[in-house]
């Protein structure tokens, strides 16, 4: 069997970049309703852009400490698939705000340098805990901007067993992608930075190119997975 790695292309902010990503075979647009950044765009103006987006396509919404009612009253306007707490939310804030807003989630950890493997482990597992709508830790990486910064972390500190199930962040890009898939598994990759022309505005060519170089990692697990179970016992 074969697992395809899903894709997130986060912060756009025109509809050519909808089109772009739509086009490149990705399976998530991400929308940063996070005023102090460069790709912010009001529920309004996204409620405009995802009338590009056709369906099976996810429109996640990416939020930094926001309140439950903030987040309410965006997916309102915006009829997002899911929710990216990307902030200082604590577990059950972002179960609050999922809950008050009726979506699903992920939960954000920012890795730091000395993150360690376990602290991941744990807090996935309060997050599960938590709530019925929390779909997966998003591993970034720590700055203070909160994130879309293009900086990587050390892969090696995502546990093996917990790689399925998260979605991988910070500093991709058309150049580390493949290896990224390859040595770290995940279920899927979230990009922002590296398909940029410049801040919000996305480059369609490095849309195409990363994505090509994400599946160039799935081709490699699959030869690999076949070789191996080739191997006679
Ligand atoms: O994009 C922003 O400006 C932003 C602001 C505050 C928090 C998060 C933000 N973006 C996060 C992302 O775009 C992605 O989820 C991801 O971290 C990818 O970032 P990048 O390293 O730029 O590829």
């Amino acid at each position: 069997m074969s697992m395809r790695t899903r894709i997130k292309i986060c912060g756009l902010t025109r509809e050519e970049d909808v089109q772009a990503v739509v086009a490149s075979g990705a399976d998530a647009i991400g929308f940063v309703f996070y005023p102090k950044s460069p790709r912010y765009v009001t529920p309004e103006r996204a409620a405009e852009l995802m009338r590009a987006v056709p369906p099976f396509i996810a429109t996640v919404g990416l939020f930094v400490n926001a309140s439950p009612e903030e987040v309410a009253a965006a997916v309102k306007i915006a009829p997002l698939s899911l929710l990216q707490l990307h902030g200082d939310e604590t577990v059950e804030q972002g179960a609050a705000i999922a809950a008050a807003a009726g979506r699903q989630y992920m939960k954000v950890f920012r890795v730091k340098p000395d993150t360690r493997p376990d602290e991941l482990l744990e807090y996935e597992q309060a997050n599960r805990a938590a709530s019925p709508l929390f779909t997966s830790l998003l591993l970034d990486t720590y700055v203070d901007a909160y994130g879309g910064a293009g900086k990587g972390f050390d892969w090696s500190l995502v546990p093996k067993d917990l790689a399925p199930r998260v979605v991988l962040s910070g500093g991709l890009s058309v150049h580390n992608a493949t290896d990224a898939v390859v040595g770290v598994r995940p279920y899927a990759v979230d990009i922002s930075s590296g398909v940029e022309a410049s801040k919000g505005i996305k480059d369609a060519r490095k849309i195409a190119d990363f994505v090509t170089a994400v599946r160039a990692g799935d081709t490699t697990i699959e030869s690999e997975t076949h070789h191996e179970s080739a191997v006679p016992r």
